[in-house]
């Protein structure tokens, strides 16, 4: 069943708000990027002002400003080896499995640096994201360097992808926090995403996937119904 923005704006809020109540006192935050990513910094803001105490690392550069604006103390690797807890969103979350697909926003690289150092990954989506396999609804996302981006996607093909360079409203190639460019991937389903993945990587030119296999922790999700946590269910 299809939703109306504004519904699927008030689920991404509940979901959101409810991963924020999971951060506590002199945490190292990973700070999410996206729709729903921000209403989590937002909570987290307010959290903040009431006198919690946590640092943020954020995982782009919209979300270093939203957490500037709203006075969260923020930090990096240089001063934490790891990430307590990371509240970020996705494209598609994996029944199951939660393995997902991210970056429609251009900012994967970031994102799975932070989902990498974190003890905790925790996904905070509307129910339109869930989906049986990967690749159902999204496209996937890869980062590569500008230099020789159409010998990758070459071989992006040859993997099984139909390649799209993205592009800014204004018809030029997008740039990501990271000065490179994205190539949005569309495969017929990614049957096996942790083979997908090695086979993605394994391209020269390619710097990551949108592929986060094995990462989440814990994904809140909410619906009509109201707001669900899943977590990966046993093999
Ligand atoms: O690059 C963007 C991120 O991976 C986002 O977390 C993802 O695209 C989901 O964004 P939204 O919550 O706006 O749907």
């Amino acid at each position: 069943m299809s939703m109306s923005s504004e519904q699927a704006a008030e689920y991404k809020r509940h979901a959101a708000e409810l991963a924020a109540e999971m951060v506590e006192d002199g945490m190292v935050v990973g700070l999410g990027t996206g729709s729903t990513a921000a209403f989590a910094v937002a909570a987290l803001g307010r959290r903040y002002r009431e006198g919690l105490r946590f640092v943020g690392v954020p995982t782009s550069l919209a979300t270093e400003h939203q957490a500037r604006e709203l006075g969260i103390p923020l930090s990096g690797f240089g001063e934490h080896e790891r990430v307590d807890l990371t509240i970020d969103g996705a494209d598609e979350v994996q029944r199951g499995t939660l393995n997902l697909i991210k970056g429609l926003g251009g900012a994967l690289l970031r994102e799975k640096i932070v989902a990498s150092a974190s003890d905790r990954l925790v996904i905070v989506a509307d129910e339109s994201k869930l989906v049986d396999g990967l690749g159902e609804h999204s496209l996937l996302p890869v980062e590569v360097t500008p230099f020789g981006w159409e010998a990758t996607a070459r071989r992006l093909a040859e993997v099984g992808a139909h390649v799209s360079p993205r592009r800014s409203r204004a018809g030029d190639l997008f740039i990501s926090d990271g000065g490179n460019l994205i190539l949005d991937c569309h495969f017929e389903g990614i049957d096996d995403p942790a083979a997908t993945e090695l086979a993605i990587g394994s391209i020269v030119g390619v710097v990551e996937s949108g592929l986060f296999i094995g990462m989440a922790s814990e994904a809140v999700i909410a619906g009509p119904t109201g707001v669900a946590r899943l977590h990966v269910a046993a093999q």
